[in-house]
């Protein structure tokens, strides 16, 4: 039995594995223009973030209907569970759809289909939160939560992704502003590609509750400090780093010196389908390669429950809590 954890920081559109791509491709109609998927596979070897996003958003074509979302998250939450996973807490960006043409309903309510039946068929509790696309302009972000406003009780909280340098957190100023008054979370990534000083902005000038990423925060012991003192969790996702060459390799992560220093880290997937494994595969990765002990990593599974949006059920986190308190580690 994996060792239990919630994951907070998942694109539930980079959850899309190349062979739900093709039979997506298939029912809606959509061609792609690689020819089977190996040809897909070998187009996932990215220099950085953008050379992701720009694969990430055009593979989103399949997308089309309340039933491709529910598939997508039903394949999602399977796979989770499978790792471990209890709870999960996942990103979807409504403006690379609604540029297609497909309507916040079909998204919500597609995603909706899968996520309303979890609890009994994956064992996994869910939560919703809708990113702005931080390339875009204000006002569309804006717009967007406008198309979210009849599907707020379904949405939890409101993020911010896509390309990051650039696009300072405060371009969002005003939405994250609207978004706290409709009683809405507030995350954002930051500190990806982009310096400390966006982690900063994110915490002050759109009220942030946690980082997503937060990896440059290192480069600013002030920052590092404020972090640690105000138990700011980050959302740090290892495999994605590699593959996104925000490290060299996994053995030069940060992870192990962040711990030591205090921060609220925990370990995610980003866009599992595009860089190389789920939740688990992220936990047992640094375990090998960072040589983290058991009681790091139920620390990591412990500070996941602590840093979720349970607040509406915390007799559930406490469950949580309590398996991650009793989990028996294998032995090695
Ligand atoms: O890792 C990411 N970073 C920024 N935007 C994203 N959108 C999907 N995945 C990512
Ligand atoms: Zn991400």
């Amino acid at each position: 039995m994996p060792l239990p954890k919630a994951e907070l920081h998942l694109h539930i559109e980079g959850t899309l594995e190349p062979e739900l791509a093709f039979e997506l491709a298939a029912r809606n109609g959509v061609s792609l223009p690689y020819g089977n998927t190996d040809a897909l596979r070998e187009a996932y070897r990215f220099g950085d973030l953008q050379s992701f996003l720009n694969l990430y958003y055009e593979l989103m074509a399949v997308l089309r209907t309340e039933r491709d979302f529910e598939d997508l998250a039903d394949a999602y939450l399977a796979r989770a569970a499978a790792q471990g996973v209890r709870h999960a807490e996942m990103f979807f960006d409504p403006q690379a759809h609604l540029a297609r043409g497909v309507e916040m309903g079909t998204v919500v309510e597609g995603l909706w289909r899968a996520l309303g039946r979890s609890r009994e068929r994956h064992g996994v509790s869910t939560r919703l939160i809708m990113c702005f696309l931080r390339d875009e302009s204000a006002e569309s972000a804006l717009a967007t939560l406008d198309a979210a406003k009849p599907y707020l009780d379904r949405i939890t909280g409101v993020g911010l992704d896509s390309a990051e340098v650039g696009h300072p957190p405060v371009k969002f100023r005003e939405v994250y502003e609207a978004a706290a008054a409709l009683g809405l979370r507030r995350v954002a990534h930051a500190g990806e590609e982009g310096p400390p000083e966006y982690v900063t902005e994110a915490l002050d000038v759109l009220g942030v509750e946690r980082i997503d990423h937060g990896l440059r925060s290192v480069e600013d012991p002030a920052l590092v400090e404020r972090l640690v003192r105000d138990r700011v969790p980050l959302t740090l996702c290892p495999l994605s780093n590699v593959r996104l060459r925000t490290v060299d390799t996994l053995a030069d992560h940060p992870l192990p010196a962040m711990l030591d220093a205090g921060l609220m880290c925990t370990v995610n997937s980003d866009d599992p389908a595009y860089f190389g494994g789920y939740a688990g595969d992220n936990f047992d990765a640094v375990r090998r390669t960072l040589g983290l002990t058991e009681e790091r990593l139920r620390e990591l599974a412990r500070n996941s429950f602590l840093a979720s949006f349970l607040e509406d059920d915390e007799e559930l986190r406490a469950r949580y809590l309590a398996e991650v308190d009793g989990y028996a580690f294998p032995a090695a």
